[in-house]
């Protein structure tokens, strides 16, 4: 039988001529910008930071690098470490859990190094547990042993211990949502055994005492805590910031719109876009009234002058809509409810929609083609995102034409107008829908 395939053949030898070049426009460019050079060691923690981030070229030279090298790392590994290594990857989750759990980078001081009986002291952890844990977090690039029994810095542990985003991002990611996504296998087993009577979702087994996973954000305030400063956390990382939002839409020329942000956790959306359209006003809504009052505080503290701008109000999104306004922004909503759910969330608007209103879907948008097994990193991204949603809420992400359709159903008066973003490792896209009389 002869073997098929879709994939462009790959070898090692051009992909590492590959990754050389590649490298080499790397190196010119921050020469050019007089940035700083990546090194795994701690001084390397400002590689990439934001004003790189935001250069295009650059960006997509990384990625080029980075999807060149897992290529060269599975074709270098062969299938039965390939597959080894994706059995045994718990261990990573846990291992950052811990690290990020137990403030380690923290406690570690900057620019110095500390022994392993200091710094297990300052964490309170057993010396022989926490050298274990650290050592394996320097395998994985995390931390240095700099001599035996001494932990010093290296990039992305300096990183942590100066970003309380990432942390928090880490935290969230290594608890709630790892526990979810280790229990998939388990639920869609028993789903299948049991039909209707199974678990709603791969979260309900990791939380049993909880409806669904906003149940128990709602009725446990510190995973509420967490979950929602794990959303502050990704717009401020370069892969989910609301510059994509922001430049992928018409945002000057809305003059004195009102604006509604549905499910808008702290105003994190509003407050980057309110300066692009300073005659506009804006209204969060959210059924969770810790985040809009950390928001409210967010903005009294550090940007009074949208104080006027942006107002914070109670809302269900399942309950109809009350405010008429001109444009209602859904950004990674419609990804965390099933087809039924978004069915009832966007029919729940139509009381309050007016003929041109719009309606603005920024997530992240599947692919229609068939998936690919190599140059995959943006593809990867979407599905990472899709592995969430269907394990803590047993949803999903959606292709445009199945958002299309999803609006279709809802009310043929949406007419799709279009889509942009989405590509160079910022995975979300904004879909634009306007309300017609027709
Ligand atoms: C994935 S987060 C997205 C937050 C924000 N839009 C963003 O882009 O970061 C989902 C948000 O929906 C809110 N939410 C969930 N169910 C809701 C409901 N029934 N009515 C209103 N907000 C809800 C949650 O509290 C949370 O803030």
């Amino acid at each position: 039988m002869p073997f098929i395939t879709r994939e462009e053949t790959v070898s090692l030898e051009t992909l590492a001529l590959k990754i050389g070049a590649s490298a080499l426009e790397i190196r010119e460019i921050l020469n050019s910008q007089k940035a700083a050079y990546p090194t795994l060691n701690e001084k390397g923690y400002l590689a990439f930071s934001t004003a790189e981030y935001e250069n295009h070229e650059l960006r997509k030279l990384r990625n080029t690098i980075i999807n060149h090298a897992h290529d060269l790392i599975r074709l270098a590994s062969g299938p039965t470490d390939h597959i080894l290594g994706l059995a045994f990857s718990a261990v990573d989750p846990s291992n950052l859990g811990i690290i990020v759990r137990f403030g380690i980078p923290q406690a570690l001081p900057l620019g110095s190094k500390m022994s392993a009986e200091d710094l297990a002291k300052a964490v309170n952890l057993p010396t022989d547990v926490l050298t274990r844990v650290v050592r394996l977090g320097v395998c994985n690039g995390i931390f240095q042993e700099l001599e035996t029994g001494w932990f010093g810095h290296s990039a992305s542990s300096a990183l942590l211990a100066k970003s309380e985003h990432l942390r928090n991002i880490a935290v969230f990611g290594t608890h709630e949502l790892s526990s979810a996504l280790i229990k998939l296998p388990d639920a869609l087993k028993q789903q299948q055994e049991l039909g209707a009577k199974g678990p709603h979702a791969a979260f309900n087994l990791a939380y049993p005492d909880y409806k669904d996973a906003f149940d128990y954000f709602n009725n446990n305030g510190e995973g509420n805590s967490r979950y929602h400063t794990y959303l502050e956390g990704r717009v401020n990382t370069s892969r989910w910031a609301v510059n994509h939002l922001k430049s992928s839409w018409r945002w000057s020329t809305i003059g004195s719109s009102t604006v509604i942000d549905c499910g808008g956790s702290i105003g994190h959306t509003c407050m980057a876009v309110a300066p692009l359209c300073p005659k506009a006003t804006f209204i969060v809504q959210d059924f969770s009234e810790e985040p809009m009052a950390v928001g409210q505080e967010l903005i009294r503290m550090s940007y009074p002058e949208l104080q006027n701008q942006i107002k914070f109000m109670k809302h269900d999104f399942f309950s109809p809509q009350t405010v008429t306004a001109d444009i209602y922004i859904f950004r990674h909503i419609l990804h965390d409810w099933s087809d039924e759910d978004c069915l009832r969330i966007l029919r729940a608007l139509e009381g309050a929609l007016k003929p041109g209103a719009k309606v603005l879907v920024s997530e992240g948008v599947v692919p229609e083609s068939a998936a690919r097994a190599t140059g995959v990193l943006d593809e990867k991204q979407i599905r990472i995102e899709d592995a969430f949603m269907l394990s803590v809420h047993m949803a999903k992400e959606r292709t445009v034409s199945d958002f299309v359709a999803l609006f279709r159903q809802a009310s043929p008066k949406f007419r799709f107008c279009g889509v942009t973003g989405g590509s160079d490792g910022a995975f979300q896209s904004l879909l634009e829908f306007a309300y017609t009389d027709i």
